[in-house]
């Protein structure tokens, strides 16, 4: 009898470990599996990671945040690791004093802008102009001279595969830049972000654009968040009309003129090792229809000629350790063939006349052309919708330009 009833002991003890065994087996396979299927895993583990280097650059403890802000954070910038400051653009000299009042003054010094209700942070701001001209640059330098936390938004990230997450994500822009603050959140390329709607459209992206402008929206109208929108475009008229009423502020970024020309070559060649004697306003007279960006590949360039030479003595057996200076004939040596470099530039970004605004114009005069014609109509549509906005709009340098 007792032997029997032990028996039966043992095998209730037997069945209860191995029910107890599968079912911490099935809990772990399950809880391992739902953590593979979750999209933001490596994501969020890499943002906390980034969130607390953000705290130690920044000074601060680790802010409380949720996971979608933990996606967010990988795109904060801390201000003072940007290397772009106002002196490093050359040229724009009416558009930077323009910002530097409107944009930077009240992010850095708010306490001169308690008083009354004139005065107060912008809470948008949006660049427009050509591909190459320093829109970006001028943004880093936004959030570098007033030392504004910089979200990089990238449409990319906010796109989730999870139904609903993406507007999740673009909520947790606006509630990590106010816990940030003051923080500047730029959208690059905003037209394919918050472009005109179209039908091909779907939910996920136009529920994104929607949460997006009443979360905007809700900022502007709070005086207390020193929190703005700093938004890039090269196809301003690709945008809502919507999207353009709440940017109060708007810049055109245009070509540069020569003498903005010479400007850029000497920011560009600042700090290199150069001959003293470079006729800087001669190379920018050369390079008429050039950008900010094409005078940078153009300095590059140049740059190579002393080490090819390095290249050449060494195959001659003779040791020379440092590259000589860039010198001007360096610099027209890549202007004579130019022409030829910015077809194939041209080419490589996709500039044709039917995907871009811009066009893909052979010589400057189409390039002048074409840029004149979309910014008056691009600035008259501003008119239209915004009464104010003809302070806010820069002329064209092209506009009257004697160069
Ligand atoms: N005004 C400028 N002064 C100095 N460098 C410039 C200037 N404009 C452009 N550059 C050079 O060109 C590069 C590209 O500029 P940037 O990315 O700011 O242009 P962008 O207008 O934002 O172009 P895109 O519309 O294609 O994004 C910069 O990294 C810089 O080297």
């Amino acid at each position: 009898m007792k032997r029997s009833s032990g028996r039966k002991d043992s095998n209730f003890i037997e069945q209860l470990i191995l029910y107890v065994a599968s079912a911490a087996l099935s809990s772990l396979v399950l809880y391992v599996g739902l953590r593979q299927l979750d999209p933001n895993r490596d994501a969020a583990k890499k943002s906390l990671e980034h969130k607390r280097e953000i705290a130690k650059r920044l000074g601060r403890p680790l802010i409380q945040t949720n996971q979608y802000e933990d996606v967010i954070a990988c795109d904060v910038i801390n201000p003072l690791h940007i290397d772009v400051e106002f002196g490093s653009i050359g040229g724009l000299e009416s558009i930077k004093q323009a910002l530097y009042e409107l944009v930077i003054l009240p992010l850095k010094r708010p306490e001169l802008f308690a008083y009354g209700k004139l005065l107060g942070p912008q809470k948008g701001v949006l660049l427009y102009g050509p591909p190459g001209t320093g829109k970006t640059m001028l943004a880093k330098a936004i959030a570098r001279e007033s030392e504004a936390v910089f979200i990089n938004v990238k449409v990319s990230n906010l796109m989730s595969k999870w139904f609903g997450d993406a507007q999740k994500l673009v909520s947790a822009v606006f509630s990590l830049a106010y816990k940030l603050q003051p923080a500047i959140i730029f959208i690059d390329e905003v037209d394919s972000f918050l472009g005109q709607r179209r039908s091909t459209d779907n939910e996920a992206m136009s529920n994104m654009k929607t949460e997006f402008m009443a979360l905007w929206d809700g900022f502007t109208t709070d005086q207390n968040a020193r929190v703005m929108v700093l938004a890039a475009t090269n196809r301003p008229s690709e945008l809502d009309e919507a999207i353009l009423r709440r940017f109060p502020q708007s810049f055109e970024i245009g070509m540069p003129d020569c003498q903005e020309r010479a400007q850029i070559l000497k920011v560009v060649l600042k700090g290199e090792s150069v001959e003293s004697d470079i006729n800087y306003d001669r190379i920018a007279r050369l390079c008429e229809d050039y950008t900010g960006s094409d005078i940078f590949e153009l300095c590059k360039k140049a740059a190579y000629f002393p080490i090819r030479e390095i290249l050449e003595a060494e195959k001659e057996g003779k040791r020379v350790s440092v590259p000589r200076p860039l010198t001007q004939l360096d610099l027209e040596k890549v202007l004579a063939t130019s022409k030829k470099t910015q077809v194939a530039a041209s080419e490589y970004t996709g500039l044709s006349s039917q995907s871009s605004v811009w066009g893909s114009p052979s010589n400057a005069d189409e390039v002048q052309a074409a840029i004149n014609g979309i910014s008056k109509l691009f600035v008259s549509q501003l008119r239209n919708i915004q009464p104010d906005s003809q302070d806010s709009y820069q002329q064209h340098p092209s506009e009257g330009d004697s160069e």
